[in-house]
């Protein structure tokens, strides 16, 4: 499970990790926090141990996508993302971008691109972004167009993705937002369910921001996560620091 530090200061992040302390093992870095702080905000993650998705979803023609990726590889992330929209070509320089910014000897980090936002529903995605037919089957041909261009794996809904595993192959990533607990306000969020049901359906990595960082209690909230998941029957580590 990653948690969202969509916070907008670093102290506030810092707040949010010492309740956590501990219990969690990967973060992701979104827009908010990283242009507020810029890249000291991934080496202080880093020092304090922790892996970090650094999310800022490029999107760009190929050439400055790949010199992103180029980049965003110096700073020692353990993944970062594209939009699938960006094409194939895009995706694949993104890649190649990544390749050569990772040192050598150094694991390069995993890459992978977002489909359709789980904040967007059929009618905004058939009306305003004019993509006809239903959301699965546009988010099955992103994954493809993702794979072709040897990417890692994808970002979706946690309920596509056993179409994605059957598209793509059980070892292609899925990286699913749109996590909320029983009884959590849905917020902006459209294709969501709980985190036990995520993990049922397959999801290799659970993003889950405002059920843990806008609860009162963060810490009691990812412990009362792991219950509902364990008393489901799934048995995982929960990013337990072993
Ligand atoms: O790339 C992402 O992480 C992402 C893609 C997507 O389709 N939907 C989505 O919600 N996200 C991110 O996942 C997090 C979800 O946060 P909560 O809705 O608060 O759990 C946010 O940081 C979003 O930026």
């Amino acid at each position: 499970m990653i948690v969202a530090l969509d916070y907008a200061t670093l102290d506030e992040a810092k707040s949010c990790l010492e309740q956590l302390d501990g219990l969690i093992r990967y973060v992701k870095v979104g827009m908010e926090l990283a242009y507020a702080e810029g890249p000291a905000i991934v080496h202080y993650l880093k020092e304090r141990g922790l892996k970090v998705f650094l999310d800022l979803k490029v999107h760009d023609i190929p050439n400055t996508a790949k010199g992103a990726m180029r980049s965003l590889a110096r700073h020692g992330v353990d993944m970062v993302n594209v939009h699938a929209a960006g094409g194939v070509a895009m995706m694949a320089e993104a890649r190649e971008g990544l390749e050569q910014g990772t040192s050598a000897g150094a694991q390069r980090p995993l890459l992978i691109a977002v489909t359709m936002l789980t904040s967007t529903g059929k009618a905004t995605m058939n009306e305003e972004l004019a993509i006809p037919g239903e959301v699965e089957d546009v988010v099955v041909h992103y994954a493809q167009m993702t794979k072709k261009a040897g990417l890692d794996g994808v970002v979706a809904s946690p309920l596509e993705v056993p179409m994605i595993k059957r598209a793509a192959g059980s070892s292609f990533i899925t990286v699913t937002p749109g996590i909320r607990p029983i009884g959590a306000d849905k917020g902006d969020q459209t294709r969501i369910t709980t985190p036990e049901k995520a993990f049922e359906l397959g999801s290799d990595y659970l993003v889950i921001g405002r059920a843990i960082t806008a609860a009162p209690d963060p810490a009691k909230a990812w412990e009362k996560i792991v219950q509902d998941v364990e008393a489901a029957g799934i048995h995982h580590s929960f990013g337990r620091k072993e």
